[in-house]
């Protein structure tokens, strides 16, 4: 278990000024001194210069346009300005800063102990003829004893859970491996991206037989066909305009009924390209789960995965121009604020802005109201995950997509560190402490109590992120221990 509460930070102000241990709310205050000089510390020129201004008139001076001739010019500004030493020291970087804080003992015994971070890997060497490997400790089939041993010492988590293993067949089309359960959604229906009635077949198959027949109906009466795929071969009269609306009235009903699904949801969401399809996929231990792909924006709709009828996890496109060109960036932002304003054809938008960001931009805002709806509405929804990039921490986008989840839902969210593997252990560590410190300070939804970190490369934290959706979904399936899963991307 991780700790609950940000531990004693010692933060190194400067190399001549005080080291401090601060408690967290000093941490806080320290970690934003940059910021909070004055500005006299930070822009002694400017300050000065506006300070002259604001200086009324001396009296008897009366103000005269040739003033400035007469008068003497004034001294040049001391080229060496007496910065203080204790001013330009106390000016942290943002990296200074950052590694400055010392992170627990009991945090990275855990980051330790869950084999995440970057240097994690390394565990022990063995010399074979084809050179060192790397062994690491769940490759090795270890003897029940020694298990048990390195358990005591504490160098291993107490209990790893999995879920039970039903089968251990070969994934068929249909049915896509997950350790102890049937994961409906099929390998060969996400090779492409699939269009909203695939989707919906991924929720509940069965109800979507009704639907598949209702669509065949419909089909065949709009081309004028009905009766051509008649069991018997006679031919059925045509289809009257009242009995095609009567047809896409029970097709929008069944629709209703497949998306206000009474099965429990997980939803995942985060920026683009943070790590979420990859995740599922590690979850899974099936690459085909999901498709990944190392440019952003890869998952463009909901994809529900279901897990037998225990339940579903949504996966959720990316939100957040994380990658954009700057002018594009730009370019929606100003469109966004304009379209609010007013209509597009009186600012004539279409001058202004390339067709290439409108159609961006729709595409974003799109998404935007998608993932809005669906974590406002939803009424299965048990709990949201959002993932983090583990080397940035919260980024503006986070932030602006979580105050936007408070405004709209009411649900619970638990933070995930993502891509751990890229971090060095320190500073995996660095990055929990702020990011739990920054959510406890702005989001009252936020989990706050731990703080998840996964690496779906080596699949670190994986066992714990299970039990954690687990037992979100009020679910008691963890039955059998096993070791450490495996990565699926080699
Ligand atoms: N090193 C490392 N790379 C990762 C990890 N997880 C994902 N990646 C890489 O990150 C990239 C993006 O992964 P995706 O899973 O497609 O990201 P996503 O969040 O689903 O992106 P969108 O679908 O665009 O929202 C891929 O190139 C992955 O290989 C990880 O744990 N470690
Ligand atoms: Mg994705």
């Amino acid at each position: 278990m991780l700790p609950t509460g940000l531990m004693s930070t010692r933060v190194h102000a400067s190399a001549s000024c005080c080291r401090t241990v601060a408690s967290s709310q000093q941490f806080t205050f320290l970690r934003h001194l940059s910021t909070s000089q004055p500005s006299t510390a930070r822009l002694p020129y400017f300050h000065r210069q506006l300070t002259k201004k604001d200086k009324l008139p001396e009296a008897g001076t009366t103000p005269n346009s040739l003033t400035p001739l007469l008068t003497p010019p004034p001294p040049p500004r001391p080229s060496t300005t007496p910065k203080t030493s204790a001013t330009s020291d106390t000016i942290l970087s943002k990296r200074q800063t950052f590694k400055s804080i010392t992170p627990s003992a009991q945090l990275m015994h855990d980051i330790r102990v869950q084999g995440l971070g970057s240097k994690a890997e390394s565990w022990s060497f063995d010399k074979s003829s084809r050179g060192n490997k790397t062994i690491r400790p769940w490759d090795k089939k270890l003897p029940e004893e020694e298990w048990k041993q390195l358990q005591k010492e504490r160098r291993l988590p107490a209990k790893q859970v999995w879920f039970e293993q039903r089968t251990s067949k070969v994934v068929e089309k249909e049915q896509v491996k997950f350790p102890g359960m049937r994961f409906v959604a099929g390998a060969a229906s996400m090779k492409s991206v699939p269009k909203e009635e695939q989707l919906l077949k991924l929720v509940r198959p069965d109800y979507f037989q009704d639907l598949a027949e209702i669509e065949q109906l419909l089909t065949e009466a709009e081309e004028g066909k009905a009766g051509a795929g008649s069991a018997d071969g006679t031919p059925r009269l045509s289809m009257s305009a009242v009995e095609i609306q009567n047809l896409r009235d029970r097709k929008r009903a069944k629709e209703h009924e497949i998306k206000d699904s009474t099965l429990p949801e997980i939803a995942i969401v985060g920026r683009s390209n943070v790590g979420k399809s990859t995740m599922l996929n590690t979850l899974t231990e099936s690459p085909n789960t999901a498709r990944v792909s190392s440019k952003p924006g890869l998952t463009r709709q909901l994809n529900f995965y279901r897990c037998g009828d225990k339940f579903a996890v949504v996966d959720m496109p990316g939100y957040g121009f994380a990658f954009a060109k700057e002018e594009d960036k730009v370019a929606w932002k100003e469109l966004v604020c304009s379209a609010f304003c007013s209509s597009i054809s009186q600012f004539g938008f279409w001058d202004r802005v390339n067709k290439k960001s409108l159609l961006i931009i729709i595409f974003f805002a799109h998404r935007l109201v998608q993932i809005e709806d669906y974590l406002g509405t939803r009424k299965s929804l048990r709990r949201i995950y959002v993932m983090i990039d583990a080397r940035h921490g919260l980024k503006v986008a986070d932030k602006e997509f979580l105050t936007m989840m408070g405004a709209t839902c009411s649900k619970k969210f638990q933070v995930v560190l993502t891509k751990c593997d890229l971090v060095s252990p320190p500073d995996l560590a660095r990055t929990y402490m702020v990011v739990q410190e920054e959510l406890k300070k702005s989001f009252k939804n936020a989990m706050t109590d731990r703080i998840l970190m996964v690496s779906s490369y080596t699949g670190a934290g994986m066992n714990t992120l299970r039990k954690d959706m687990l037992s979100a979904c009020k679910q008691d399936i963890l039955v059998r221990e096993r070791e450490r899963p495996k990565s699926t991307l080699r």
